[in-house]
């Protein structure tokens, strides 16, 4: 995590696509600590991968968990989502590859964003019979506005980089990753001059609801992941997933 200038940039490097399992989120978590400790000035957020930016959740993390793993899985994951979401420095996604739901919300969470072309992005949840809990659909909501959430959301789509300039999900398309770093460090000299604490506090007022909805029901969550992965059909549906995934690299 190289600081330039007080600004970070965070590169996931998790091979082979980034998922997320409890380990990866909680580097992610100490990191954003850090930055906030640091007072950071700003920070950009990418992937190591050429063609990943990340694959979302780690599925083995859901597919016939422990009970307390599967709970620390999920409390670590709100964890993570807490503090990218409310900090207090400005933030930039350099999605450098596909971000299917986990990976989206990572990039929904920083403030701008920037996609590299011919990759694939949105919240996709429903097309794995699973559901996106409300705190992941709040986000996509916030950033392309309620009608195209939820066709978005009810379809599980996944947009092109062209589709999400389009529809708002991303601010700019670049050529490729340098192209989207230089446009990401853009974006936060584009906030260097700003007062810090009114900046914050804006950012903040904006963000509040959908905070407050995730830290009032936290423990509701948290039940309402474990009674739904630990479902039959959902384990089945997530067995056949991980098989075609594994089938699809054979
Ligand atoms: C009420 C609450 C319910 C639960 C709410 C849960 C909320 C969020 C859910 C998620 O985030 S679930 C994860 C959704 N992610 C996906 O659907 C993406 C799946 N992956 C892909 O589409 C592709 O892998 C990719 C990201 C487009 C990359 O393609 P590429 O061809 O480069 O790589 P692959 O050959 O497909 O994969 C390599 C290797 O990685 C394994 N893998 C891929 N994604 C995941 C993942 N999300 N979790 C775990 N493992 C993953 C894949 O199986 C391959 O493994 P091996 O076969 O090499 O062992």
């Amino acid at each position: 995590m190289p600081l330039k200038m007080g600004v970070a940039t965070v590169t996931m490097n998790r091979p082979p696509v980034n998922s997320l399992n409890t380990e990866h989120l909680e580097t992610l978590h100490r990191t954003f600590i850090r930055l906030e400790n640091e007072k950071c000035r700003g920070m950009i957020l990418t992937s190591s991968s050429p063609t990943v930016f990340s694959a979302g959740l780690d599925i083995r993390e859901m597919y016939k968990p422990e009970l307390e793993k599967a709970r620390k899985f999920w409390r670590t994951l709100q964890d993570m989502w807490l503090k990218l979401y409310s900090s207090p420095y400005p933030t930039v996604a350099a999605i450098n590859g596909h971000a299917p739901a986990g990976g989206c919300l990572l990039s929904l969470s920083c403030e701008y964003r920037v996609i590299v072309p011919k990759v694939r992005m949105g919240l996709n949840e429903t097309q794995l019979g699973i559901v996106a809990p409300q705190w992941f659909q709040d986000c996509m909501r916030n950033a392309i506005g309620e009608r195209e959430a939820e066709k978005a959301l009810i379809a599980g789509r996944m947009f092109s980089s062209e589709e999400a300039l389009k529809v708002g999900l991303v601010d700019e398309i670049a050529q490729n990753k340098e192209e989207c770093i230089q446009k990401a460090e853009a974006f936060l000299a584009s906030q260097a001059n700003l007062p810090m604490l009114a900046r914050k506090t804006v950012k903040l007022g904006f963000r509040h609801q959908t905070l407050s909805r995730l830290l009032t029901g936290r423990e509701a969550d948290t039940k309402i992941f474990i009674d739904y992965i630990f479902q039959p059909k959902v384990q089945k549906g997530l067995e056949m997933y991980l098989q075609s995934l594994s089938k699809k690299a054979a």
